[in-house]
């Protein structure tokens, strides 16, 4: 039994696109999907479940929601945008943020309230996953643990997300495939490369199908 209890439409959500596109030759934040960009994409599937939504970038167009930069230089990684995005919560007082990508616009609906369902300590991490595979940027956080991550960045070398989870109480939470008229979708199908975009417009066509 637990009494820690998160309520979703609290914890702010963040919108990780602070890295550098390098396989997809351009800024993924404005590429066209269907006509609109990954990050309206992505927007219309976060506003719905979260409480205010900022942009972890350097510059991006991102209309007018907050962007909130890294405090780590050096474009060191998705944990530096996580850390960004656990300051900011912090700022709010907020005890959890939630973060998702931002070349992945086919992330569930109810993403960030199966998340907070399952955490059950105030410092428990919860991580999406699917197929078997964890995935670490679609992630609740804890506010508290900014320092933690702040000294980790800036001692571990290889700064690899999962060994920064292994320090941690963490969650797992198995969402499943999307049935379209194509095939089954993974919905945590994302978009690094010029051929990943194509096969998105293709899943975006069956899901309207
Ligand atoms: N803040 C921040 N976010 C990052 C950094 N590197 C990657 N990310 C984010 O982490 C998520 C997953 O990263 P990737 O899919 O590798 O995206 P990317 O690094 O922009 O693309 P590549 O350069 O092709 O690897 C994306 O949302 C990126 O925006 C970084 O150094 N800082
Ligand atoms: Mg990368």
């Amino acid at each position: 039994m637990t009494d820690f209890v998160l309520d979703p439409s609290t914890i702010p959500g963040i919108v990780l696109a602070g890295g550098r596109s390098s396989r997809m030759g351009r800024d993924k934040t404005g590429v066209t999907l269907g006509g609109c960009s990954l990050l309206d994409h992505v927007l219309s599937r976060l506003s719905p479940q979260t409480a205010e939504i900022a942009v972890n970038a350097d510059a991006a167009d991102v209309h007018d929601l907050p962007i909130v930069p890294d405090r780590i230089p050096g474009k060191a990684g998705p944990m530096a945008g996580i850390h960004a995005a656990m300051i900011y919560g912090a700022g709010l007082h907020a005890t959890h943020v939630v973060t998702v990508s931002v070349d992945c616009p086919f992330f569930p609906t109810d993403l960030v309230s199966r998340l907070a369902g399952a955490v059950s300590r105030p410092e428990q991490i919860a991580i999406a996953a699917s197929q078997g595979r964890s995935h670490p940027v679609f992630g609740l956080w804890p506010t508290a643990l900014a320092g933690d991550l702040e000294e980790w960045v800036r001692i571990d070398e290889k700064r690899r997300v999962r060994d920064f989870l292994s320090r941690h109480d963490v969650t797992e939470v198995a969402f499943p495939l999307h049935p379209t008229r194509a095939s089954v979708l993974d919905p945590f199908f994302n978009i690094n490369t010029p051929d990943d975009l194509m096969e998105a417009e293709r899943w975006l066509e069956a899901l309207r199908a």
